[in-house]
């Protein structure tokens, strides 16, 4: 799909569940509103109609994979018509926590090919100017999961979990993809999204 001219800039964050992606998608916000910038910030799965469905589906019981892909596509299709693509459109930064990266993951842990996912999501969803992925162990990240107060659900088994986290880690060479290590406090990990996304921002004003 080709970019449109004048548009906002749009950062997602990506990476297995307990890396912290929330929390970075939060404070990356404030900090670039501080900037003076106006930021949308959302996530997928949204609340909409598909995503409610695939979320009830990670405690209820994972959909067949030819349901589960088609309702991930049906959920960023609604996404980007009623909210991001007219929020780019009006030269807004727009950071989401997830987008099609984590069908690829997700999907692809599951036996899809990441590839095909790829396609069919770049048919109609633009790339991202930056995609930040946080990097982090199977154990910390479930260990992360627990302080929350969650008990890990079915998307979230270690097995799965280490499948998706190969397949994130294959971005790395993507020229639009940063892998950032999320080991650091909440501080050190807040401090260098700013700056990449920073960076970003001042490239694409010159
Ligand atoms: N760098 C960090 N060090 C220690 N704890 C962290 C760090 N980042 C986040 N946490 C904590 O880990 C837990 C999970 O963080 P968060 O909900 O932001 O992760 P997430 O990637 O959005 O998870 P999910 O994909 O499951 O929604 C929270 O309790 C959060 O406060
Ligand atoms: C976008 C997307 C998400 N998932 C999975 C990954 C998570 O385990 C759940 C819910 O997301 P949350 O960030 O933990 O709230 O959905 C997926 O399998 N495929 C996707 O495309």
């Amino acid at each position: 799909m080709q970019d449109s001219p004048n548009r906002g800039t749009f950062i997602v964050i990506e990476g297995i569940d307990g890396t912290g992606k929330s929390t970075q998608v939060r404070m990356l916000a404030e900090a670039l509103r501080a900037d003076g910038h106006e930021v949308v910030q959302s996530f997928e799965p949204t609340n909409g109609q598909y995503g409610k469905v695939l979320r009830e589906s990670a405690s209820t019981g994972r959909l067949s994979i030819d349901d589960e892909l088609d309702l991930f596509l049906k959920d960023r299709a609604e996404h980007l018509d009623q909210l991001i693509l007219p929020a780019l459109a009006e030269g807004k930064i727009v950071i989401l926590d997830r987008y099609y990266f984590s069908t690829m993951a997700y999907q692809g842990a599951r036996g899809l090919d990441p590839t095909m996912i790829r396609e069919k999501n770049e048919a109609f969803a633009p790339q991202p100017d930056l995609l930040l992925i946080l990097d982090l162990d199977v154990e910390s990240a479930h260990q992360r999961i627990g302080l929350r107060g969650d008990t890990t659900n079915d998307f979230e088994k270690a097995e799965n979990l280490r499948r998706c986290r190969d397949i994130f880690l294959s971005l790395k060479p993507e020229p639009f993809a940063r892998v950032v290590p999320s080991t650091g406090s909440i501080e050190e990990i807040h401090s260098q999204l700013l700056e990449l996304a920073r960076s970003q921002l001042k490239s694409a004003s010159k």
